[in-house]
């Protein structure tokens, strides 16, 4: 698996390296958008109201569905009058209750981790929001315990239909008048998603398209990705996690404040170090830190700081800024441009970026 640049500006390559058709599945972020919230509003979720506010939120997914309860908390933010969780495991929390609400997400609608917390969920009396595939196991759970379910149309890997998956927890958060968002801002974050499929189709070169400059970048280093606010973090942690499942890439996730507590020191370390690796320059790191227009002015501050440290040590930096006004905006674009990167930096490999082979290996084998 060597980088060719090359590859990324050869049109061929991009299609036929792609055979489960990853770039278009990318490229359907805004029609996403839009179906995912068509279908939410058609399933009712404003139904959740009905019962007031609840306790707390946990939201239960694993992988490219779990993300959907990152965002979700992200978007209300910190002013959130209740706590917002994400599970990605089998077991809920003892302190979970009747008069919480539990979101299970799942792609296939068919992941054992989300299933068995759907079904203690159930068990506990709490309220239950499924969001999946149409005519699923989790489907069953909820129709069977009368919960709302949202059947999105999700084809090819949950992590490609990320909005399909997340934009019903949002429809669900403004129906508990967590946040404002409405049919308006929908159209609003789909009509940024385009500008940035625009921008990063296949066919725009490496020169002028930041997908493929963010891959350029990223090729042959060890990324730390750090983001300087809640929302930045959501999408760094997402870039992390598109790295390793579409480039089959490693990848570290780090978040300000903390990462200027421990990550920073690594900037000191041998993997800092490019010549002493001069055979492989490939282990060297890059700092990728990922930005928000709204940080606390600490962060500001940590964020300067850490990136002309890295500079001075010789560790290559990448800065990439948030766009838009709303928090889902600015994630959607930053996650969506990282999906790209992610996807151009598997096919610069010639990486299938659809197939997961080992993680497939894995559930085989935790079933048998
Ligand atoms: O998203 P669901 O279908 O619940 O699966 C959960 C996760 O399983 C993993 O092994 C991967 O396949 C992820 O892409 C996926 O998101």
């Amino acid at each position: 698996m060597t980088w060719e640049p090359g590859r990324l500006d050869d049109q061929r390559h991009l299609g036929d390296g792609d055979p489960g058709g990853m770039l278009p599945a990318v490229a359907a972020a805004a029609a996403h958008v839009r179906t995912g919230y068509r279908t939410a509003v058609e399933s009712r979720v404003d139904r959740l109201a009905e019962t007031g506010r609840p306790r707390a939120i946990v939201v239960a997914g694993m992988g490219g569905s779990g993300i959907a309860g990152d965002i979700m908390a992200a978007v209300v933010g910190n002013g959130a009058p209740l706590p917002i969780i994400t599970m990605r495991s089998y077991q809920l929390p003892g302190w979970v209750g009747a008069t919480d609400l539990v979101i299970a997400v799942s792609g296939s609608g068919d992941t054992e981790e989300t299933l068995a917390v759907a079904t203690q969920a159930v068990r506990r009396g709490c309220t239950l929001l499924g969001v999946g595939a149409p005519g699923s196991p989790l489907e069953a759970i909820a129709t069977q315990a009368s919960a709302v379910y949202v059947p999105v149309p999700v084809s090819g890997q949950s992590r490609a239909n990320v909005w399909l998956l997340t934009v019903p927890l949002i429809v669900a958060a403004a129906a508990l008048r967590l946040v404002p968002a409405d049919a308006e801002l929908f159209e609003r974050v789909a009509t940024a998603l385009e500008d940035m499929a625009h921008r990063c189709r296949p066919a725009s070169e490496s020169f002028v398209n930041p997908g493929k400059s963010l891959a350029l970048d990223l090729a042959e280093s060890l990324p730390v990705i750090w983001g300087s606010s809640a929302a930045a973090s959501v999408a760094a942690y997402r870039l992390a996690c598109q790295l390793n499942t579409n480039a089959k890439y490693p990848a570290i996730f780090g978040e300000l404040p903390e990462a200027g507590h421990d990550q920073v020191a690594t900037f000191d370390g041998p993997m800092a170090e490019r010549d002493i690796f001069a055979d492989a320059p490939a282990h060297a790191l890059r700092l990728v830190v990922l930005r928000d227009v709204e940080e606390h002015p600490q962060l500001t501050r940590q964020r300067e700081a850490s990136l002309r440290l890295a500079r001075e040590r010789g560790v290559p930096v990448t800065e990439l800024t948030a766009e838009g006004v709303h928090p889902l905006e600015r994630m959607a674009s930053l996650i969506l441009l990282g999906d790209y990167a992610s996807t151009y930096l598997a096919l610069g490999y010639a990486v299938d970026p659809s197939s997961v082979s080992a993680i497939s290996e894995l559930k085989a084998r935790i079933s048998q």
